[in-house]
């Protein structure tokens, strides 16, 4: 809830290397069990309140990775788990310093022998923008499962533990080797390129209307149904190992009687990439037409998404003459993640149109 927008700038924790138990327990396992390696970021996963009935004035990022873990104590049956405190913050402050050490600690841990799979908890607000982040920079093929939850761990019915146990089974799976980064909420196994958080406070809110699910996790076993085609992990071009930071990508609301100020205003400000959440199929009214124009002669490609929630932008014939791209069915939030890692490879608007298309 909004509530916990002050508690988060209290609680924000820069993402040292703090590393807790992790390093002791990382020595080759003699059992059969996976070796899954928990990164915590915070969240309501890691939410606390004095109320066990609180579910939205609670304080994210309270509890560290080894309550999270003790909590769930089943999962040493079906996995050798060590945690590492990676962040402790509310997923709104999750920013691109913090996302490229998590998405680089990443590749470090899956390239070693002894670490079969990532699951990393993350807050729920943002958790599809990491998600599809790591989706398209993770060098690896092996399970990387982005997880959280709506209910804090100190509530009745609190959906962490099981949401924890869930991914550190699909993380073992080997069903689940090669499917790019997965989101896990509420039994159902998504893809980071489909899935959306569609409900601010209930514990299904992470929805893929139009593409669907991937599979699911029901009683011990582990299904998928359907396999997220556009490319990611392994087939992805971007690579983030000696980037250090991201080009500034906005992203502006469109509306009725909007005028063209805050284009040149994120223009001003540095923005390398603007991201329209349109109006219907990607509009843009006359007056954010002319800001979108104006920021497009300097170089700065707008890509237009929709504020509708589902549905493809189409690619208009008019867009690259204006430095303009559609974002395919790319929600802003998302587009903003694709045209960041666009930006570090080229600023030719056509190939930035086909990463569009093609992730
Ligand atoms: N359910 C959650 O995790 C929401 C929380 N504000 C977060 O994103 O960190």
């Amino acid at each position: 809830g909004f509530t916990n927008t002050t508690a988060a700038a209290t609680s924000t924790t820069a993402p040292a290397s703090v590393s807790t138990t992790a390093d002791k327990s990382e020595k080759p396992q003699t059992n059969h069990l996976p070796n899954i390696k928990i990164l915590a970021t915070g969240g309501t996963i890691a939410g606390s309140s004095a109320a066990n009935t609180d579910t939205t004035g609670y304080k994210a990022g309270a509890l560290g990775v080894e309550t999270l873990i003790k909590a769930v104590p089943e999962m040493k049956n079906i996995a050798n788990v060590s945690g590492e405190q990676f962040a402790n913050i509310d997923s709104t402050n999750m920013n691109n310093d913090i996302l490229l050490k998590l998405a680089k600690r990443t590749n470090e841990l899956l390239a070693r022998d002894d670490v079969d799979g990532v699951v990393i908890t993350h807050g729920t607000d943002t958790l599809e923008e990491t998600a599809y982040f790591l989706d398209l920079v993770v060098k690896s093929d092996k399970p990387v499962v982005v997880v959280g939850s709506m209910r804090p761990a100190t509530a009745i019915s609190a959906d962490g533990p099981f949401n924890l146990y869930n991914a550190v089974k699909v993380a073992g799976a080997s069903s689940s080797k090669g499917q790019g980064v997965l989101v896990l909420l509420n039994d159902r196994i998504g893809s980071p390129r489909y899935i959306s958080k569609t409900n601010t406070t209930t514990v299904d809110t992470f929805k893929s209307v139009e593409q669907g699910y991937l599979g699911a996790v029901v009683g011990d076993q582990v299904y998928y149904y359907n396999k997220a085609v556009r490319k990611h992990t392994t087939a992805s071009v971007f690579d983030i190992s000696n980037l250090t930071q991201l080009p500034q990508v906005d992203i502006l609301y469109e509306y009725q009687n909007n005028g063209r100020y805050l284009y040149d205003a994120a223009v001003a400000a540095g923005a390398k990439g603007i991201v329209v959440a349109g109006a219907g199929n990607g509009n843009l009214s006359t007056a954010s037409l002319e800001g979108a124009e104006a920021a497009g002669k300097k170089g700065v490609i707008v890509a237009r998404s929709t504020r509708v929630g589902s549905g493809v932008v189409s690619p208009s014939t008019k867009d690259a003459a204006s430095n303009f791209v559609s974002a395919d069915s790319l929600n802003p939030q998302k587009a903003r993640i694709l045209l960041m890692l666009a930006l570090t490879q080229t600023h030719d608007v056509k190939q930035i149109q086909s990463f569009f298309n093609e992730y």
